[in-house]
């Protein structure tokens, strides 16, 4: 089947990376630096986007990578680069033959700062382009609760395949529906969700494992017979979307039950699998461009979930503008039958109509 081989080599690269991200997750100084904009980076991140570039390299060398970190800042810190590199030099997954697909050892630090800098395509709508997002949720990552280890591959700006670790969410897909997943902690038994999809094959899902891939079984949205009986997802952080125009989207829909906040595309991945059914992303700042790195993945897990994944004006969300989604605004996705309805109530509230 088409992009069979890239979608194993993604699953096998992310599962081993969450190994790594989940290492740092237990500790208590993740080395957290502040990049540019503010935003908090960690050993974990440049951790888990070395060790994914390198499992893309290896096996699609002439592919482009559009990767959330650069290294300039490790480069100015020995210290924390050590240790960085600790944990890349030592992480494996058990079962040989896996790691062996992705494996290959970096042979040295300036190797895994130079890995990390393969990450800085510029994107664009022709080409094999892979967008990483090493932790998504870096502030949920921080905080104890949800995180994403997420990959994508891009295609003449199509998303053709798509996988998404989520370490901290419930493998049962029911408990995910009655459980407070927000603000659950930790990532003990019970834990641990690798989600994957190609183009036109379906979205699946298997537990997380330290070893090869588990079996996987697909996965679909569920049926809402009514909008107002839908469950919406939104984010914890309340400066990446805005959670009162959100709440007002809702209650125009007549929706009363409260919504179920998670960081990063956790939420996709919910949806996905009908814990939960509308993911809101209404914007907080005009002009923020929202990076392909958020949602390619997530995109194409939900369309093939049976959902729609538009921005506030109802515009499929266009992969083939570099690093950012430049051309959209804000994220609105639900199932197919429920996306119109719910991009009126956007409309409406957000006075664009
Ligand atoms: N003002 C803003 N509006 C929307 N998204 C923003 C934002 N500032 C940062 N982000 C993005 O929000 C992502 C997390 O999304 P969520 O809030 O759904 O968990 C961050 O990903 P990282 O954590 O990978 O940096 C970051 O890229
Ligand atoms: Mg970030
Ligand atoms: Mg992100
Ligand atoms: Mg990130």
């Amino acid at each position: 089947m088409t992009y069979e081989h890239e979608r194993r080599i993604a699953e096998l690269a992310v599962q081993r990376a969450c190994l790594l991200t989940k290492k740092v997750f237990h500790e208590k100084a993740k080395g957290t630096l502040a990049k540019d904009d503010k935003s908090p980076v960690t050993k974990g991140d440049f951790g888990a986007q070395a060790l994914i570039i390198q499992a893309i390299a290896k096996n699609f060398p002439n592919d482009e990578i559009v990767a959330e970190e650069e290294s300039s800042e490790l480069r100015q810190d020995a210290a924390l680069r050590a240790e960085i590199w600790d944990l890349v030099k030592d992480i494996k997954l058990n079962d040989a033959a896996s790691d062996e697909v992705i494996g290959g050892s970096l042979a040295n630090e300036e190797a895994m700062l130079a890995v990390i800098d393969q990450g800085k395509s510029l994107g664009g709508a022709t080409g094999r382009i892979w967008a990483l997002d090493p932790i998504d949720g870096t502030k949920g990552f921080l905080r104890g609760g949800q995180y994403a280890v997420c990959l994508a591959l891009i295609v003449d700006g199509d998303v053709k395949v798509g996988v998404i670790g989520c370490p901290n969410l419930p493998i049962d897909d029911s408990e995910a529906l009655t459980t407070n997943i927000g603000s659950e902690q930790s990532d003990e038994e019970g834990k641990g969700v690798l989600f994957s999809v190609v183009q036109g094959e379906g979205a699946v899902s298997r537990p997380l494992t330290n070893a090869g891939l588990a079996p996987s079984k697909p996965i679909s949205m569920r049926p809402v017979p009514d909008v107002s009986q839908a469950v919406f997802c939104e984010g914890v952080e309340a400066a990446h979307s805005n959670q009162d125009d959100n709440a007002s989207v809702a209650k125009r829909l007549g929706i009363t039950a409260p919504s179920v906040r998670l960081d990063s595309q956790a939420k996709y991945c919910s949806i996905a699998r009908g814990a939960g059914d509308i993911y809101l992303r209404l914007p907080m700042k005009k002009d923020y461009q929202e990076k392909i790195w958020d949602h390619a993945a997530g995109d194409l897990l939900v369309r093939e979930a049976g959902g729609q994944v538009t921005d506030i004006y109802g515009k499929r969300l266009d992969f083939t503008k570099g690093r950012t989604l430049k051309d959209n605004k804000g994220v609105v996705a639900a199932p197919a039958a429920l996306q119109d309805q719910v991009i009126d109530a956007v409309q409406a509230v957000l006075n664009l109509k």
